[in-house]
């Protein structure tokens, strides 16, 4: 069994052997359900004993900055912030590397830039980054039979069997990647990438190169007008804060691990060290199942990935499990219904819930159940549908009074070709030229940039109609 350790300098010895013992117990009975999307290791004995080294080993993050983030999240589910969630669609081992989460990180806070601007709310801003490395599949085998690859912390997307046998190893090698990877994202969200000004001036290059960028000069030109005045007027330097880190709470014998018994909530729960937030995806959300069962019992913020199939009686469930005590901040729904489905399933949910009195971040994902497969056979999604997404999510909440508080979005900060469209016009003929995700299609640079500034169009008008009514 394994029992959760105590962030250093936690007092009361006896009360903490009683919560350890009740958090230990609650913890085995969640796992013991029903859990999908598992991979089928094929000696459990060695996956007992890497989860045990796995447990003596380093945390990523702390409770503290746990509960920091909830606060934050806190503020968006009341309207005075945003969510910007946004990263690989599954990180790899090899693209670890600075370069590569420079890239998508400051895409991420340039993206967040504009958007501040846009709403005038502070944008909190989430990386899928240091720990997504597992992923759900529609099927267990592929094309060629061959087990499906589930993501580097798994197996191998090298097509042979070998190279697609479960390895539980993978799971000592990813948390090395994540702690590495950990280490940059905090080094650079306090260094470079916390730089107001040299955010904007790449935003400024991309409105006056980019085809996508260009009609949105005035609100670049606007930005770079704040920063001076600011400059002007003696302000300090504007700097960035944050960057929280996130991924899809989806295998077990790696979450089970660096688990933090804490005290301080509205409960005793366990604080993953793993990530400062963690979601629950579409394939593994059922109420019966371990995933839910997991995240009813840890302190950090949870997101749950709503797809078109979920009634508003199982959204309002999943948040009296999980809300119990209706913090704020703690449960985020992450509507992930397709660009054609949003404007007949989400209402009713976001009805239900807010006739609830219960406050919730709801949070647009406009990339899945938005993809298709080519006759050539990629994977793609097109730009003007995931803009339509985002569009029917912003009317379901204008038309219902609620605040559409957060984006999440599998989007890269380099020039990859995966998704169609945007204002350069990729095509599917321009797919081959630097397909390189491990698994689904991101938004590359560009189009996440045209993405940002489009969108946030809509929450400027938003935010100029919310001032002008009469208090
Ligand atoms: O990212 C989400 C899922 O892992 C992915 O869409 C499943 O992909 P598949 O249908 O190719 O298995
Ligand atoms: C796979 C994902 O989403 P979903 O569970 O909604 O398919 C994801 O966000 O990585």
């Amino acid at each position: 069994m394994y029992s959760p350790r105590w962030p250093p300098g936690t007092p009361g010895r006896i009360r903490r052997r009683a919560v350890e013992r009740t958090l230990a117990d609650r913890l085995e009975a969640a796992l013991a359900r029903p859990a999908a999307q598992q991979p089928g290791w094929p000696d459990p004995d060695r996956v007992r004993a890497v989860v045990r080294r796995l447990t003596a080993g380093e945390p990523l993050v702390t409770p503290a900055e746990t509960r920091r983030l909830l606060d934050r999240l806190g503020a968006v589910a009341r309207g005075e912030a945003l969510l910007l969630q946004s990263g690989d669609c599954a990180e790899t081992f090899a693209e670890s590397t600075e370069p590569h989460l420079r890239a998508n990180l400051g895409l991420l806070r340039r993206m967040a830039l504009v958007l501040t601007h846009a709403a005038g709310l502070p944008v909190v801003t989430v990386a899928r980054a240091a720990g997504q490395y597992a992923k759900p599949r529609s099927a267990a085998v592929d094309a060629h039979g061959l087990p499906v690859y589930r993501g580097d912390i798994v197996n191998s997307a090298e097509s042979s069997h070998t190279a697609r046998t479960p390895d539980p190893e993978r799971m000592v090698r990813a948390h090395h990647h994540a702690r590495e990877a950990m280490t940059v994202v905090r080094r650079l969200a306090h260094g470079d990438l916390a730089d107001a000004h040299a955010l904007h001036e790449e935003n400024h290059r991309f409105v006056s190169t980019a085809p996508g960028g260009r009609r949105h000069r005035a609100r670049a030109a606007e930005i770079g007008r704040g920063l001076r005045f600011m400059t002007g007027v003696g302000a300090p330097a504007p700097r960035l804060g944050e960057i929280w880190t996130s991924h899809k709470a989806l295998l077990l014998d790696y979450k089970r691990t660096l688990l933090w018994a804490d005290p301080d909530g509205p409960e005793p729960r366990l604080s993953s060290g793993l990530a400062h937030f963690l979601w629950i995806g579409e394939r593994t959300r059922h109420p019966d199942g371990a995933h839910i069962a997991f995240a009813e019992l840890l302190a950090n913020p949870v997101g749950v990935k709503i797809g078109p199939n979920t009634t508003p009686e199982q959204a309002l469930d999943y948040l009296r499990r999980l809300d119990p005590h209706g913090e704020p901040g703690r449960v985020t729904l992450i509507s992930r219904m397709g660009h054609n489905r949003v404007r007949e399933v989400l209402p009713p949910i976001v009805e239900k819930v807010t006739a609830s009195g219960r406050q919730v971040i709801w949070s647009c994902d406009p990339m899945h159940g938005n993809s298709r497969t080519t006759a050539a056979g990629y994977k793609t999604r097109c730009y003007d549908h995931i803009l339509d997404k985002i569009t029917g999510f912003l009317e379901v909440h204008r038309a219902l009074g609620t605040h559409p508080g957060g984006l999440h979005l599998e989007a890269t900060g380099e020039d990859v070709t995966e998704c169609t469209g945007g204002a350069r016009g990729l095509t599917e003929d321009n797919l081959p030229a630097r397909y390189r995700t491990a698994c689904d299609p991101r938004l590359n640079a560009e189009q996440s940039m045209e993405l940002a500034f489009t969108v946030a169009e809509s929450y400027a008008t938003w935010a100029t109609r919310s001032t002008e009514a009469p208090r």
